[in-house]
């Protein structure tokens, strides 16, 4: 049976594209604002895969934008916002559905203490995008798959989009990175064609770890966290994101026989990376390397998955993510489950969504 979240993982390169056009001329008027209104601190919130869509984003944000930027999970708000949020504060609450509280309440909090407020949302008449002043609409279309795909993908390049806008106009290489980040459909498409293909060949060998470790370094620490928060919701394996040198530094000693070490591999973690791999092998691990052909760790990794030969850190988890998510959904159905509807998710939903509200598709 074919399920829909394979069908979206491969419409990552179109809808990412397609938000990242449609939004251009709102991104540059929002960075016009912005300077009128002499905002001097960002922060941005999601929930689950909309969190981690910004965590991606963040080591961007942090090395380009001109404004200081927090990113926190909604929930957290709270511990935040009496000395963050003021008429100073640009307040960016990100949500696929709209259909978050959490999200939403940080929106109204913000606005009552005066700060500026822009949804990134894919449904234009959610309540999130009817509470906020600006909406910046990602394109992925219908997702009806409970675990979200295209919809992070879509989520983050847009937040990596802003983080660029808000650089300073001398910054030079802000503008490069929007020049890569145009044509990055291309990498992710490259990536999804040769992964799907690698994935299928050693499947038989992994769908039977019961833990699974997910670990990565700059915008690849925010795709392990995505991992961890994909492989649990669709295939109940018990996982943990973490970035490279925390696994390393010790909890790399909870690893069994039992346990599959997914290393997202790029040449600024290269070193880093080995010396994990040389432990998995130590502690009776196994290990999949994601990585580009260009890196070779097959001395050291039980198994390979290539990227397309990419090399911007910064923008690489958008490359990177979808190999997670072909991962996702293959050790979903190998154990016979659905990755559209995990069995959670009606009662998921009855929590998440604020009352009276239905999930969009
Ligand atoms: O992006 P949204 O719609 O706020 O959803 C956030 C989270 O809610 C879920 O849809 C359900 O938990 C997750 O898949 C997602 O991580």
């Amino acid at each position: 049976m074919r399920f829909k979240m394979i069908d979206y993982i491969y419409e990552n390169p179109d809808v990412v594209r397609k938000t990242l056009h449609e939004n251009e001329r709102d991104v540059r008027a929002l960075q016009r604002i912005l300077k009128e209104k002499e905002i001097k601190k960002v922060v941005i919130n999601g929930l689950g895969s909309s969190f981690t869509a910004a965590a991606i984003a963040e080591p961007l944000l942090h090395i380009h934008s001109q404004y200081n930027t927090l990113i926190i999970d909604s929930e957290e708000f709270i511990y935040y916002e009496d000395s963050w949020i003021d008429e100073k504060t640009a307040v960016i609450s990100v949500s696929r559905s709209g259909e978050r509280g959490a999200a939403i309440e940080a929106m109204h909090k913000s606005k009552t203490k005066g700060a500026f407020t822009i949804a990134i949302t894919g449904v234009e008449n959610s309540l999130l995008a009817q509470s906020a002043e600006i909406i910046l609409r990602t394109h992925e279309g219908s997702e009806i798959a409970f675990p979200k795909t295209k919809s992070v993908s879509t989520c983050s390049a847009m937040i990596m989009r802003l983080g660029l806008a808000f650089a300073k106009v001398e910054d030079q290489k802000a503008e490069k990175r929007i020049d890569i980040l145009e044509s990055i459909d291309t990498q992710i498409s490259e990536t999804i064609n040769i992964a799907d293909k690698q994935i299928l060949k050693i499947l038989p060998k992994i769908h039977e770890f019961t833990q699974i470790f997910t670990v990565g370094t700059c915008s690849n620490h925010g795709v392990a966290l995505e991992a961890a928060i994909k492989l649990q919701e669709a295939s109940l394996t018990v996982t943990r994101g973490e970035n490279t040198a925390a696994l390393w530094v010790g909890p790399v000693s909870a690893i069994t026989d039992k346990t599959l070490v997914v290393i997202l591999i790029m040449k600024e973690d290269l070193n880093l990376s080995i010396d994990l791999l040389k432990m998995v092998k130590d502690f009776g691990g196994t290990s999949i390397a994601i990585c580009p052909k260009t890196i070779d760790v097959s001395d050291y990794s039980d198994y390979v998955i290539n990227v397309s030969d990419f090399t911007d850190p910064y923008l690489a988890g958008l490359v990177y993510l979808p190999v997670i998510q072909l991962l996702t959904y293959y050790l979903t159905i190998e154990k016979g489950l659905n990755p559209d509807k995990p069995r959670a998710t009606e009662r998921l939903l009855t929590s998440l969504l604020p009352v009276g509200r239905e999930e969009p598709g």
